[in-house]
């Protein structure tokens, strides 16, 4: 994970100079070591893995409105890439003499929920922050909506690319000296030109959308463990209404769910598809996030909050597949991993 000492927000273009008030400067700056702030200025982001069963060859694919209703019980990607939002090719990275990624390619298609699972230490929280340019590979390379990604997030790459990339951390790593409204409306006050009316007003909303009310000048310490990961979730979807677009988005879930009891990992799971384009959040209102990324352990979370499925191990995806075909796989790989099985080609 990314160590933030417990604060951070997603996407963040940090203050620009600007700031309303002294009190976000002076809460990032105790909050966050400099290193940190100066490499996260936006993240611009979005993978999609083809859904290619590598081991057990692919099964038929069911997801609507998905490109992959054309070629059931085929191998064969869709013709067209016009819908990839992004794209990892053959990626590569290590940190000293561990290497943790060999060759890992996948892409995210416009609308696609999906999943990476995998053992503990096979790099998935790593794959997350080289999508959302916080790591960049050592080799490889990774398309933004076509267009290759150089170096890591830059305030260039997010007007060309046009896509938001936002990632949620497995700690809902909120500020704790500041309130839910200002956590969620962070970005705003920072960088937008909204009045503090209209980003109070869009907070509310924001968080009813999340299923949460009256919660505005709470400080994090004051919200359970499952509360803080709505706030998080309502940080990360929190747009600038006076824009006259709004970019498409893509969020990347680390965990979303670890350490939740198994009713507020269902709360959660939800609140991930209802903000989906495919879904509806709590106000009725169909979601904005155009396709997301989860990488999770529980079963909970891969059963009802992904379609498609991505499974790495030693650096490598092994296998992919649809959700409903995880429990089902003749890989070895998989059942192992599928029945928490001793014994099997994974080894601890
Ligand atoms: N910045 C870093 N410096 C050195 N090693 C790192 C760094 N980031 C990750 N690693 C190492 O890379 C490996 C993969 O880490 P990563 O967090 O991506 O795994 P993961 O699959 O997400 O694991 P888990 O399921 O336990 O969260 C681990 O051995 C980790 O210690």
């Amino acid at each position: 994970m990314v160590s933030t000492s417990g604060s951070t927000l997603f996407p963040l273009p940090l203050s620009r100079g600007y700031s309303r008030s002294g009190l976000f400067s002076s809460v990032i700056a105790s909050n966050l070591s400099n290193s940190w702030i100066s490499s996260q200025k936006k993240i611009v982001c979005a993978c999609m893995t083809p859904s290619r069963n590598v081991s057990d060859g692919l099964s038929s694919y069911k997801l609507t409105d998905s490109p992959y209703t054309r070629i059931l019980n085929s191998v064969e990607e869709p013709e067209s890439d016009s819908d990839v939002l992004i794209e990892c090719k053959n990626v590569y990275k290590s940190f000293g003499e561990k290497h943790i990624l060999r060759g890992v390619s996948f892409k995210i298609r416009h609308g696609e929920a999906v999943g990476i699972i995998g053992p503990s230490g096979t790099g998935k929280s790593t794959i997350l922050k080289i999508i959302a340019g916080l790591l960049a590979p050592d080799k490889g390379e990774v398309y933004v909506q076509g267009k290759k990604r150089e170096g890591l997030i830059s305030d260039e790459e997010i007007s060309i690319s046009g896509l938001r990339i936002g990632l949620v951390f497995q700690s809902a790593a909120l500020f704790d000296s500041l309130t839910v409204r200002e956590n969620v409306g962070f970005l705003l006050y920072e960088n937008s030109k909204m009045s503090d009316e209209q980003i109070s007003e869009l907070v509310t909303e924001t968080l009813a959308a999340v299923g949460l009310k009256g919660v505005e000048d709470r400080l994090p310490s004051e919200l359970s463990g499952g509360m803080k990961k709505r706030v998080a979730l309502a940080r990360s979807i929190i747009f600038d209404t006076t824009k006259d677009t709004v970019e498409p988005e893509v969020l990347l879930y680390d965990e979303p769910t670890a350490g939740l009891d198994p009713i507020a990992s269902t709360v959660v799971e939800d609140l991930i598809r209802s903000v989906h384009i495919k879904g509806e959040d709590a106000l009725g209102k169909s979601g904005k996030v155009a396709s997301y990324v989860v990488v999770t352990h529980q079963h909970s979370t891969i059963r009802r909050a992904v379609d498609r499925l991505i499974f790495l191990y030693e650096g490598k995806i092994v296998w992919e597949g649809l959700t409903d075909e995880f429990t089902t796989s003749t890989n070895p790989i998989v059942q192992q991993f599928a029945s928490g099985s001793l014994d099997g080609p994974i080894k601890y």
